[in-house]
């Protein structure tokens, strides 16, 4: 039986309007799926849309930013606008500080989701507070509770977060570049917390990285960004071993390969410059495998 979505997205557009200049297509009509239970990579360098096109599912986007869609489907319910703001969607971010209140303890952070879920008293909050900080693999939990942000590290900090994310009961966890500010081995611990929390709770998970190396280990499809639209995606095998547009095959050259001696890939010229007003098509290779092709 083929599994359905969490959430699908007919040609999402997002422009920038600013006064007195032309404006500006950031997201030029993509089509997002969002497999149920997966974990989907979202690759492509800076300024590829990435964020702005998560921003666009949270509404999150600041003011002078236009969106439109065809469909915005989630939890095989199609919703209009309005509908799409109170969604069990969680974000979590690449600096937690942006999204922690510096005079504000842990506690403080924890208990108010609880109880923004669900009516309980302060101790009770404080209980499933605590309990979700032990799953997310911080020690010392009540000790945390009492503790302001800047007084621990970036990775537990991260974990914090996740925390808050999960204690609103999501079905979509979107994690926009998590572990970019953190060192080698806890960004790896935080990746394995990420895939296990998504086994163990049966997530859907949105993984925005501008690393394929990271995407390899943990991602069961790849969705390619460039300049604002899709223009590859299907299943991480079909991405690494039969790439078929050029650009996906640009960043895979990057991937370093740990050869202390090799000198870092830079990303082709086309990249430069070069926008791209024809819209194109998605071009089937597999059931899951779609490329962009134009002209
Ligand atoms: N508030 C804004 N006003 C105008 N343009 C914006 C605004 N925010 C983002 N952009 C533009 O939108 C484009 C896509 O940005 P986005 O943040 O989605 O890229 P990204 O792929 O997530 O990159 P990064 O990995 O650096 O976050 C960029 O060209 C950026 O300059």
């Amino acid at each position: 039986m083929k599994k359905s979505n969490i959430l699908t997205i007919k040609n999402l557009e997002v422009d920038f309007v600013k006064k007195d200049e032309p404006t500006q297509e950031i997201i030029r009509g993509i089509d997002l799926e969002i497999p149920r239970g997966e974990i989907v990579g979202i690759v492509g360098e800076s300024g590829s849309g990435k964020s702005i096109s998560m921003k666009a599912i949270m509404n999150l986007l600041p003011d002078n930013a236009k969106l439109k869609y065809d469909e915005f489907m989630f939890d095989d319910i199609s919703l209009n606008n309005k509908e799409k703001s109170k969604l069990p969607i969680s974000m979590i971010f690449q600096d937690p500080m942006t999204a922690l209140n510096p005079l504000r303890t842990i506690g403080y952070h924890l208990i108010e989701v609880v109880q923004r879920q669900k009516k309980t008293s302060k101790k009770e909050a404080e209980k499933i507070a605590v309990a979700k900080l032990n799953e997310v693999g911080i020690l010392l939990p009540e000790k945390r509770m009492t503790q302001y942000p800047h007084e621990l590290s970036g990775g537990m900090r991260q974990r914090i977060m996740i925390a808050m994310a999960l204690l609103s009961k999501p079905l979509l966890l979107i994690a926009d570049e998590p572990t970019t500010a953190l060192d080698v081995t806890v960004q790896a611990q935080i990746l394995h917390l990420i895939r296990d929390l998504q086994k163990e709770e049966k997530l859907s998970v949105i993984l925005v990285t501008h690393d394929f190396g990271i995407v390899a280990g943990m991602c069961q499809s790849i969705i390619v960004m460039y300049d604002g639209e899709i223009v590859e995606e299907g299943k991480t095998d079909e991405i690494f071993y039969n790439a078929q547009h050029w650009y996906t095959k640009e960043l895979l050259k990057a991937i370093p390969n740990g050869n202390k001696d090799e000198r870092l890939y830079s990303l082709n010229s086309k990249l430069v410059g070069g926008s791209i007003k024809n819209r194109g098509s998605m071009k089937k290779i597999s059931d899951t495998h779609r490329v962009l092709r134009k002209g």
